[in-house]
């Protein structure tokens, strides 16, 4: 490797027949060094002894693809299709059309430094087949304490983890999963298997892809994958914000007032109501009674308008061009029929350019010249007919009006007289602009079907190579349609645990309806968890067996240290006493985790009498980079740390009759690998006792 890497920089090699071409080798040579050169300490991680076609050969297995031109010695990458045996259960397969292969023996090579630290073999025919090797290497790696952002598991990979990742690429795939059963990461790994050449025509360009994640916090430790995975260019973002980007909108502050109806009110009934409109404006069903809705809309905007235009043309004197209402309302009737993704706006352009140049039956050299002409014209047309409809204003006008609700024929009275009532009336909005998170998907529907939706690229837009929803069992089936519209058929992957869910108001209730969404969509099942130890494994259980009755999820038997509790006294007190005794058992990334996050700052202040100096996170624009932070458990989900000490842990402060707030303890109690804390001032709470 290093010899290649110095060849590669050697400017003298890379010079051609003038500068320019020299300069450009020389950068790409350049380019490629960089790339090699990360992998020179480590170069492979394992190792595969293989017999085919009669003759034994061992294949080194490493995060990058190398060849040595001189000697012929080779490392083949984790992504490609021989990488993945390493990784199955599988023993034979076939190189070639015709020919066969088996495995003979898998090793894992630890390697550091460009020094082979251990072996350990995972499978040796010779030692009667598997060695239990594999678990050995995985519970090792699991001991290690947790780093500022997500890592990859490339070279501790499982078999049924191996399995979702290389799921057909083309086929959408939703990844169900237990907190710490490795969902995300696995999205990660399954993104940088798209962008390898060996996927062919389904090949993502990491550039061209988009991870959509709950919160920004999140989002940015997630990205510290990213390098690693070879993704560079990959837009990780929140879905919120990626709307509000789309309808230009940056700056609208996102809402979640049915949420805050839900914790605050009392009125069963209205809660009740609430939590059924917001369900119910997520339904999938919405595209279309928003596109029945557009329809109307930008028909009765054209009622009245005509296109008569003046063309000059060389040779053939003054021309004109006319289309009468009829034939606009035609040119939209078809644009609808056609449902083009690029939004019927484009549609309806190119379909009105399409019938002018037919119209005057110029050559093709000469329809550019005519189009120009046109330009402005047709341009004020359009705004005649789709300006008038901005996502923001047309989906307050579609819920308000009980006709438009109607148009469709899709929805019931009952549905028709949910959506019209106010059950959040009560709850203040901001005051800045805003829009809530159940309206956000209907107003990107409007957007999608006037505009369309996708990949900015320039002013135009483009279908995402491939799309990654994480805590996927947070959205709703309608956004799952337009996600649907906004990536290459097939390019969806999404990333959930329906036990998880925190927001059933706004989720999908079964993966089915979901599945619904992305034709030909498969669920796989994530069935083991590898995040925490035996201990806090064991007291997450018991707090997610009162309000999920499914099977319970399988750890990895990973022994760690008791879980700590510290009930009675102050509590700063008794958090700082937790935080030096996390520090004492040799951990760095620590979190405190409150229920809520006005108490951070506050918390921080008062922990600083007792010489404990915690980082604050309290909103989104905050980041997560080690070391002790405090942070509300809202903004912690997906994280993890070393240790954690959950603040709070009482019944005053996770009321247990809500479902709601044992899901939030649920979470606070599943953040650490390896040690946790409990703190209440007073008595801890019945189900963490
Ligand atoms: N094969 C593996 N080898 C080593 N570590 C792994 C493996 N799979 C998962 N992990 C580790 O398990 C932890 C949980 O992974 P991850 O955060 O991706 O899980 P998740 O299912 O998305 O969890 P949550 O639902 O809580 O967000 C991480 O520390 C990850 O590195």
């Amino acid at each position: 490797m290093l010899r290649q890497i110095e060849a590669w920089e050697d400017r003298e090699r890379n010079t051609g027949a003038d500068l320019e071409t020299s300069l450009t080798m020389a950068d790409t040579a350049e380019e490629h060094a960089a790339m090699l050169s990360v992998h020179v300490h480590q170069p492979y991680f394992g190792s595969l002894k293989v017999r085919v076609g009669g003759r034994e050969q061992t294949l080194y297995i490493g995060k990058h693809a190398f060849r040595d031109l001189h000697t012929g010695r080779h490392i083949v990458s984790w992504e490609s299709e021989v990488g993945s045996l390493f990784y199955s259960d599988a023993l034979e397969w076939s190189p070639r059309k015709g020919s066969q292969g088996r495995v003979r023996r898998r090793r894992q090579l630890d390697v550091a430094h460009k020094t082979l630290r251990r072996v350990t073999d995972l499978y040796d025919d010779e030692a009667g087949g598997e060695t239990g090797g594999r678990e050995e290497v995985l519970l090792r790696r699991l001991e290690e304490g947790s780093t500022a952002g997500m890592r990859d598991v490339v070279e501790t990979l499982q078999p049924e983890q191996n399995g979702a990742m290389r799921h057909p690429a083309g086929t959408p795939v939703i990844i169900q999963g237990a907190a710490g059963s490795g969902k995300t990461t696995i999205g990660f790994h399954r993104l940088a298997w798209m962008s390898s050449a060996e996927r062919g025509v389904h090949r993502a360009e990491p550039g061209r892809c988009m991870v959509l994640m709950p919160n920004r916090v999140l989002a940015a430790y997630a990205a510290r994958i990213l390098p690693e995975l070879g993704l560079g260019g990959v837009s990780v973002t929140t879905p919120e914000a990626w709307a509000t980007g789309l309808l230009g909108l940056e700056k609208l502050e996102v809402t979640d007032r049915t949420l805050s109806l839900l914790l605050t009110d009392t009125d069963n009934a209205r809660r009740a109501l609430a939590w059924r409109r917001a369900k119910l404006l997520g339904d999938a069903r919405m595209l279309d009674v928003v596109r029945t809705h557009l329809w109307n809309r930008f028909g009765s905007a054209l009622r009245g308008l005509r296109f008569h235009e003046p063309v000059e043309l060389r040779g053939r004197g003054d021309l004109s061009v006319s289309l009468g209402e009829d034939d606009l309302a035609r040119l939209l009737h078809d644009v609808f029929a056609a449902d083009p993704l690029p939004g019927y706006r484009a549609g309806f352009r190119e379909a009105l350019e399409a019938e002018v140049l037919r119209q005057l039956n110029v050559g093709e050299d000469e329809e550019p010249g005519v189009l120009r002409q046109l330009s402005k014209p047709v341009t004020t047309l359009l705004g005649r007919i789709f300006a008038a409809a901005t996502p923001v204003t047309e989906v307050r006008r579609l819920l308000a009006d009980e006709q438009s609700l109607r148009a469709s024929g899709l929805l019931s009275d009952k549905e028709i007289r949910l959506l019209l009532a106010d059950p959040l009336s009560g709850v203040p909005t901001p005051r800045r602009a805003h829009a809530d998170v159940t309206e956000l998907p209907l107003m990107l529907a409007v957007q999608a079907f006037a505009h369309g939706i996708g990949r900015a690229e320039g002013r135009k837009l483009e279908p995402f190579d491939h799309v990654v929803l994480d805590e996927a069992q947070d959205y709703s089936p309608l956004l799952y349609a337009l996600l649907a519209r906004a990536a290459r058929p097939g390019h969806l992957t999404a990333l959930g645990d329906l036990n998880q869910g925190m927001h059933g108001y706004k989720g999908p209730s079964n993966w089915e309806a979901v599945a619904e969404q992305w034709p030909g969509a498969q669920v796989l099942t994530l069935a083991r968890t590898y995040r925490s130890t035996r201990q806090i494994t064991a007291l997450g259980a018991r707090i997610a067996e009162t309000y999920n009755r499914s099977v319970r999820v399988q750890g990895v038997d990973r022994d760690g240290p008791e879980v700590q509790r510290y009930a009675g006294g102050q509590e700063a007190a008794l958090i700082a006493r937790a935080v030096r005794d996390a520090q004492a058992a040799g951990h760095h990334n620590i979190a405190i985790v409150t229920r809520r996050a006005t108490e951070t700052e506050q918390l921080a202040e008062a922990l600083r009498d007792f010489d404990t100096d915690a980082q604050p996170i309290t909103t989104q624009e905050h980041r997560y980079r080690g070391g002790l932070v405090i942070l509300p458990v809202s903004l912690a989900k997906g994280l993890e740390f070393s240790a954690a000490i959950v603040t709070g842990a009482d019944e005053a402060t996770y009321d247990s009759s809500t479902e709601y707030e044992r899901r939030l303890l649920y979470v606070a109690a599943s953040r650490a690998l390896h040690w946790l804390g409990l703190v209440s001032a007073g008595e801890l709470h019945p189900l963490v006792a």
